[in-house]
């Protein structure tokens, strides 16, 4: 069984006088959440389209799940799950009659999985509101569910945090988050701000004007910016047992002089701070530290502003 839910080899997509996407390769492994990063017109929906099926490639091929026929991608297809342009809704039916419908044209049996993606993104008590008087985060978690009615493996979204308030774009994270941690989804999402993406993709690809630029983990991304929480306590082997039991991650260093270098927390200090200060630790020295994202992503594209 292949490791990759999505792979492409030197993929292409040209149109009339401009080329899309420029012999990409990509490579998503089962379980992960793969954040696809570039600006406007850089080449991310063309790739999701294609990966869907709704457009073809000029030359290249991708494999899903590990298979590449015509007829072995449209078996795979089944297996995915998407919101693209945004989500496909009703909006004169409520929550409930919208994932009926869309039950229904898909043949999805079960009228039970309605409750159970109503209350997967928090829509169960919306009642007899129309779609139309969602806000855009609620229609999003309304997709979100229509796209999850088939309980796919493969969840791809194109900018589902576009134009969200920061309420909603921390509720998707936590939602998308707990989607794959529980039900082993692996998730494509795409994104023009890669801090949207940060705190929620384990891996990400940088695309510029149709090119590739990197893939690179969430670490190796943390690495490069120095995305850390820079903490010296008085027992730093202690405080490292804390961090660890305390918050659950193995994701720090302890530096030869006993600063520790906390991972994956800059944006949440606070929790940091009180795990060991509970555990009755003197913190000498306590700062989040590291280059700003944006920064970083607009230096890799080569400094170019948004277009
Ligand atoms: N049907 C089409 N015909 C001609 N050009 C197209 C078509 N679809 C996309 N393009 C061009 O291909 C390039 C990549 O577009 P694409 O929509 O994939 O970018 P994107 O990264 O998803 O950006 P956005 O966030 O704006 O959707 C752009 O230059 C766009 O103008």
């Amino acid at each position: 069984m292949s490791e990759y839910v999505l792979q492409t080899n030197q993929l292409t997509k040209r149109f009339k006088g401009s080329v899309a996407l420029d012999k990409v390769n990509i490579s998503i492994r089962k379980g992960s959440i793969y954040g696809f990063i570039g600006q406007n017109g850089a080449g991310k929906s063309t790739l999701m389209r294609i990966v869907t099926g709704l457009a073809f490639p000029s030359e290249g091929t991708i494999e899903l799940f590990g298979t590449g026929t015509e007829r072995e991608l449209t078996e795979a297809r089944k297996r995915m799950g998407l919101i693209i342009e945004g989500p496909s809704l009703f909006p004169h039916m409520n929550a409930r009659e919208n994932l009926e419908v869309n039950r229904l044209l898909r043949g999805i049996p079960g009228q039970d999985s309605i409750r159970r993606m109503l209350e997967l993104v928090g829509l169960q008590d919306t009642g007899r509101k129309k779609v139309k008087n969602f806000s855009l985060g609620m229609k999003q978690r309304l997709g979100l569910a229509v796209a999850m009615l088939s309980d796919p493996e493969f969840l791809i979204l194109d900018e589902p945090t576009n134009g969200l308030d920061p309420m909603s774009v921390i509720e998707m994270r936590e939602l998308l988050k707990r989607l794959n941690h529980e039900r082993g989804l692996t998730i494509l999402i795409s994104s023009h701000v890669l801090s949207e993406l940060h705190l929620l993709a384990s891996h990400y690809g940088i695309i510029h004007h149709g090119k590739l630029l990197e893939q690179l983990t969430a670490r190796e991304l943390n690495d490069k910016c120095q995305q850390y929480v820079h903490i010296k306590a008085d027992h730093p082997d202690r405080a490292a047992m804390v961090i660890q039991n305390e918050l659950g991650t193995t994701d720090f260093e302890v530096m030869p002089d006993g600063v520790i270098k906390l991972y994956g927390y800059r944006e949440q200090p606070g929790k940091v701070s009180t795990a060991l200060f509970s555990a009755g630790l003197t913190i000498e020295q306590f700062m989040p530290m590291g280059a700003d994202l944006e920064s970083y992503f607009m230096n890799r594209i080569g400094g170019a502003g948004h277009v």
